[in-house]
């Protein structure tokens, strides 16, 4: 239905006769085109003040809220933002059933299973996070693990478009933190840990931990949150918030996880009478689908169908993906973070027969507390560590190098060049050993300096080893 400017003004407490019939509402001046509002928000590194030029140029309408000529002024902007857009495009998250899952490690592996299982269960889904958005059978490549909230909107609008009715999205302590989330509202938000991670940005664990907390606040009014109640960090969030909490764990939980068994080949696990048999490797991933089976008995599907669906769920590429050669096994695997490396190496060496060799670096300009911290956990826990180079941007790698190797035994390598890197790991290693590379996951890029020059870890082995994966 058309809306008139002063109509959508009025929501926000202005009071004007402006009777254009508004054509969009939005926060960035790239989208603004003739009679659209614009309403200025301060960025971390724009102010969308900046673009009020631009913005009236195109014939953009504005609200900001700082005294400007021929502007609409407002004390805040971003909930301004939020009521315009509920009302302009008609609530879109209460169209949806959207499911945020946030927590350190494991956003975009219980995504992946989520979506594969919605699928199975013949519901058409999309997915916003760390892999772009996926909708219909396309990926969209996003800056952002949770783009901004017009990216967000656009992919909503569309969804409801297309008669799809369930988005998973990944929720970043950044985005929870910047108001990026705005108008979303969630039915589900799945909390699948807390640990060490973007200190750079949040400084203190405690400004972190609680900033993920801060995604209740989001949730729709009968939303429940589901998380894992083996992990002690997560506990605080019972003093949070008291109703609507769903917890899924070893420990006794309302979904609770009983006869695991971890295997090289995958993995089996009950839950209550049903009992699940998955390829997935590690606890890591019974948690993972813990969390998945807990939200579909939360959307009232209990049934034995459940355990078919699991069996068929796959990795998601990057995400403890087991690449076997003629001569090698190689685990690729997303670990970046102390808990997620850590876990990853005692699974391996819980089932390996031979031994583990790991090739890992870490990550310029982001948090260097973790640097030392992953390179013990890394000597500590492998036959051989092979540090490396991993998105190093602005910083110099060898630099890098030198704090992951304040604490570690002697049997650390450096080989810079990450591709060297993995070719001395085949070289070395046998049948019976894995190899583990970690960090980079199924990213398609190495970021030195400003440049991201196409990259990609398995793409690599395959080309070095001249073998497809038996
Ligand atoms: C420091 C930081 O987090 N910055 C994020 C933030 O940028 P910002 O606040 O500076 O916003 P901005 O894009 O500069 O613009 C401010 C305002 O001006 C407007 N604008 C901007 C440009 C323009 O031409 N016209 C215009 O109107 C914008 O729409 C906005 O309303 O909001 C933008 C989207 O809304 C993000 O793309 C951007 O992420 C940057 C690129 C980034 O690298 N962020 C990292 C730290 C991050 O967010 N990472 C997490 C995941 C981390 C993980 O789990 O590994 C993520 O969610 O990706
Ligand atoms: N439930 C879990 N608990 C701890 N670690 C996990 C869990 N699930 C996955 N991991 C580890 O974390 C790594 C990253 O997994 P995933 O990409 O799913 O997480 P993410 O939260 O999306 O990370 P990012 O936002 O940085 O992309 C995996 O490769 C694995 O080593």
């Amino acid at each position: 239905m058309a809306k008139e400017c002063r109509q959508l003004l009025a929501l926000i407490g202005i009071s004007c006769d402006d009777s254009t019939i508004i054509q969009g509402i939005t926060c960035d001046s790239r989208e603004v085109k003739q009679d659209w509002l614009f309403v200025s928000l301060q960025g971390m590194s724009h102010n969308g003040d900046d673009f009020i030029d631009e913005v009236r140029e195109k014939g953009g309408i504005v609200i900001t809220s700082h005294p400007h000529p021929d502007c609409y002024e407002v004390s805040d902007p971003q909930a301004a933002l939020v009521t315009l857009i509920n009302d302009y495009y008609d609530s879109p998250s209460d169209k949806l059933t959207i499911i945020g899952v946030t927590g350190t490690n494991g956003k975009t592996s219980v995504c992946s299973f989520l979506s594969q299982m919605f699928t199975e269960f013949g519901q058409r889904n999309v997915v916003i996070g760390t892999n772009g958005i996926q909708l219909d059978g396309y990926c969209y490549a996003t800056q952002n693990t949770t783009p901004g909230m017009m990216v967000c909107l656009r992919v909503f609008l569309e969804a409801i478009r297309r008669g799809i009715h369930t988005v998973m999205m990944e929720v970043s302590s950044h985005a929870i933190d910047e108001g990026r989330l705005g108008f979303i509202r969630f039915d589900r938000l799945i909390y699948t840990n807390i640990t060490q991670d973007h200190l750079d940005y949040h400084l203190t664990f405690t400004h972190y931990q609680y900033t993920k907390f801060k995604a209740r606040l989001y949730l729709k009014e009968n939303g429940r949150i589901l998380l894992n109640q083996d992990r002690d960090e997560l506990m605080e969030m019972l003093h949070l918030r008291t109703k609507g909490i769903i917890t899924y764990g070893l420990k006794p939980s309302h979904v609770q996880i009983s006869n695991v068994e971890l295997r090289s080949s995958g993995s089996s696990f009950d839950i209550g009478q049903l009992h699940f048999e998955t390829c997935l490797l590690s606890m890591n991933n019974v948690y993972n689908l813990a969390a998945c089976i807990a939200l579909f008995k939360s959307l009232g599907i209990h049934s034995h169908e459940l355990c078919e669906v699991v069996s068929r769920i796959e990795a998601p590429a990057g995400r403890m993906e087991v690449l076997k050669l003629k001569n090698h096994t190689i685990w690729i695997d997303y670990a970046h973070t102390p808990d997620a490396l850590r876990r990853l190496l005692e699974f391996a060496n819980q089932v390996c027969i031979g031994r583990i060799i790991t090739v890992l670096g870490c990550g310029g300009e982001r948090d260097q507390d973790k640097r030392h911290q992953m390179g013990t956990i890394a000597s500590t826990l492998s036959y051989r560590a092979i540090f490396t180079e991993d998105n190093s941007r602005g910083e110099d790698p060898a630099e890098i190098i030198k704090q992951m190797s304040v604490n570690v035994l002697d049997n650390v390598s450096v080989l810079i060049d990450r591709q060297k890197a993995i070719a001395f790991a085949l070289s070395i290693s046998m049948k019976s050993d894995i190899i583990i590379i970690a960090g980079k996951g199924n990213e398609q890029f190495l970021i030195v300096k400003e440049v991201k020059i196409p990259y990609n870890d398995k793409a690599f082995i395959l080309k070095l080893t001249e073998e497809e994966p038996l």
